[in-house]
């Protein structure tokens, strides 16, 4: 993904809102046409009433035609400023909630994960909510409705100005405009450092939630890193902010003013002179007067524009990551063939070489799977274990090589369609702070999710001996932060976890992967897994990652994966006879066992 740059924003949401919604933008539209049109009368109403003031009053019924449209005017603009206003605030709500959809199915769309790891679309994500600037993209149309009724409003003033004297807008609209334009270039700046701080705002802010956050609470006071983590979140916070001040420095503030200053001086000269000549009346003055202060309106606007420009800077980043699937790779996506079949035969991996951005981890791997039989992958820490479960589910797809489902190539395989095959328990699962049955459920989403749905799957995994201490049942939310919720151990999140994966089981999946799936358990939960192993993977392939050779024997064959390959491969027995690294593990963790069986 290109760097986050931004776009121009604000023309990004001209060019979204009435996309997004014709009917209300047209009617902000014409509300602040009708504000400006109103403002100009006010002035030529106003101007009127002052002139009959200055004839005395001579014809007493003009005089109250001219008072009456005044007030009129004034009432009626005062009228739209509501109604201004919740058309702005609608369109806002709906812009934010547009773009909050775009940004959340840009992230979800690509087949891969890939590109949630790179640092530009993590950037782009934090800046498309507006956090560092504390703008978010909703109150972009709030400022612009305010820019266009001013501007709008300063044009009126302009041309009511030209009447008096055509050149009298042209000094004043000169300095105005140009004092908008520095500092508005000084705000983009500013906009532009933010995106450059960005990754210091990250830092700053995964330091900010370690700290106030549940996940690292133990460590930290454990380990002591408390003073760590304020410094951490300063340095950073601070860093990515002297970069947003430093740019925010208006450098215009001396040559405006005395640009404006100028111009008015020419202006109000002319007046006067004019005036003292008998070439105006009060009646023009006044209208001159009022529009020369109305000018004002085409100038620098703080608030409004400053908001506009921030807020509106997060919109582009928004429609970025809503376009990613075009800009990721993703091969294969809509794929044609598909069946909920696979696999008959077998799973292959064949000459697949895979790296990160930053290493390479599978250099040449063969391997085959056959359908129904259960396979164990064993291997050092780092040996790219768990790796090949990604490119299994292809979460990753393989630099060069294939994987194949009885022949054909997982890339032109529906992914939804392949995805609904596989239930995996991945090693870094996770814990849902969501009731149990939600937690379980998302096995399989749209299923059937009453109690008696989950028997089986609650009984293979263990969770039946902690689910009657559960005061809400299924019903209990998984997390302390919620009204009558608990918090379970790390072995009874796995038995979790593994049930989710057989619901998903029960529900058609055929491929069941599970990644170090007793590591937490202790030794009674394990043993009763392993005497349910056979019917757990009935009927089912399964793919067995563990560091556990108690657990990985009882798969019908064992590859060792090592510098990006296969080993060695076969079954346990073949293995031992082999006496090779397989053996050598196995007789290393079994070894502690049988000195403790002598003692
Ligand atoms: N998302 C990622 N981005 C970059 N590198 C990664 C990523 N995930 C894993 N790696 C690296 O790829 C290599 C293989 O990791 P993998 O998790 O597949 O190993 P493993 O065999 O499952 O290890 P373990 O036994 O420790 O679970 C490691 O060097 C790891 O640091």
């Amino acid at each position: 993904m290109s760097g986050a740059r931004p776009a121009n924003g604000v023309l990004e949401v001209v060019r979204v809102l009435p996309r997004m919604s014709p009917w209300l933008s047209a009617a902000l539209a014409f509300v602040l046409v009708a504000q400006a049109v109103l403002t100009s009368g006010f002035m030529l109403a106003s101007a009127a009433v002052v002139g009959d003031v200055a004839q005395g009053a001579a014809d007493r019924d003009t005089a109250m035609l001219h008072l009456g449209v005044l007030i009129a005017v004034f009432v009626l603009r005062l009228g739209l400023q509501p109604v201004s206003g919740f058309l702005s605030g609608e369109l806002a709500r709906r812009l934010e909630a547009r773009l909050g959809q775009t940004t959340l199915e840009g992230a979800l769309r690509p087949v891969g994960i890939g590109h949630l790891s790179d640092p530009a679309v993590a950037d782009r994500i934090q800046l498309a909510q507006g956090l560092a600037s504390g703008h978010p993209p909703g109150q972009a149309v709030n400022s612009l409705a305010r820019l266009v009724s001013s501007r709008l409003a300063g044009l009126a003033a302009a041309i009511l100005l030209a009447t008096v004297a055509w050149w009298l807008p042209l000094p004043l609209a000169a300095a105005w405009i140009a004092l908008s334009r520095w500092r508005l270039r000084e705000v983009k700046k500013a906009v532009d450092a933010e995106a450059e701080s960005m990754p210091a705002l990250r830092h700053a802010a995964y330091a900010r939630d370690l700290a106030i956050g549940d996940a690292a609470a133990k460590e930290i006071r454990v380990f002591g890193f408390q003073d760590w983590a304020h410094e951490r979140f300063t340095r950073a916070w601070l860093g990515g902010m002297d970069a947003l001040d430093g740019s925010a420095r208006l450098l215009s503030r001396t040559a405006g003013p005395v640009l404006l200053a100028l111009a008015h001086l020419a202006v109000f000269a002319y007046l006067a002179l004019a005036a003292a000549d008998g070439r105006l009346d009060a009646e023009a003055v006044t209208v001159a007067l009022q529009a020369t202060a109305g000018m004002g309106a085409l100038g620098w606007i703080g608030d409004v524009q400053w908001i506009l420009t921030r807020a509106g800077a997060t919109v582009p980043h928004a429609l970025a990551i809503g376009r990613l699937d075009v800009e990721a790779e993703h091969r294969g996506v809509g794929a044609t063939a598909s069946d909920e079949r696979l696999p008959a035969r077998e799973i292959r991996f064949e000459d697949v070489r895979f790296g990160y951005p930053d290493r390479p981890v599978l250099q040449g791997l063969d391997l085959a799977v056959p359908a129904g039989s259960s396979l164990a992958i064993v291997g050092m820490n780092g040996a790219g274990k768990s790796t090949l479960i990604k490119l299994l589910a292809r979460l990753y797809e393989p630099d060069t090589g294939r994987v194949t489902v009885d022949g054909t190539d997982l890339r032109t395989i529906d992914p939804h369609t392949w995805r609904r095959q596989l239930a995996i328990v991945f090693q870094d699962f996770v814990r849902y702070e969501l009731p149990l049955r939600d937690n379980v459920g998302f096995g399989r989403v749209g299923a059937d999710h009453s109690d008696a749905a989950f028997d089986r799957p609650a009984k293979l995994s263990g969770l039946g001996d902690f689910l009657p201490r559960l005061e809400a049942g299924w019903d209990t939310p998984l997390s302390r932060r919620f009204e009558g919720g608990t918090d379970l151990s790390g072995g009874q999140w796995q038995r979790v976890a593994l049930a989710r994966a057989l619901f998903a089981v029960e529900h058609g999946a055929k491929v069941l992967v599970l990644d170090e799936p007793t590591a937490n358990l202790d030794v009674r939960a394990e043993a009763e897994i392993y005497r349910h192993f056979l019917e757990i993977t009935r009927g089912l392939t399964t793919i067995l990652v563990s560091h556990r050779f108690a657990t990985v024997r009882l798969a019908d064959r064992i590859c060792v994966l090592g510098d990006g390959r296969v080993l060695e491969y076969g079954s346990h027995e073949e293995l031992m006879e082999l006496g090779g690294r397989y053996a050598h593990l196995f007789t290393l963790q079994s070894e502690p066992f049988r000195e403790a069986r002598h003692v």
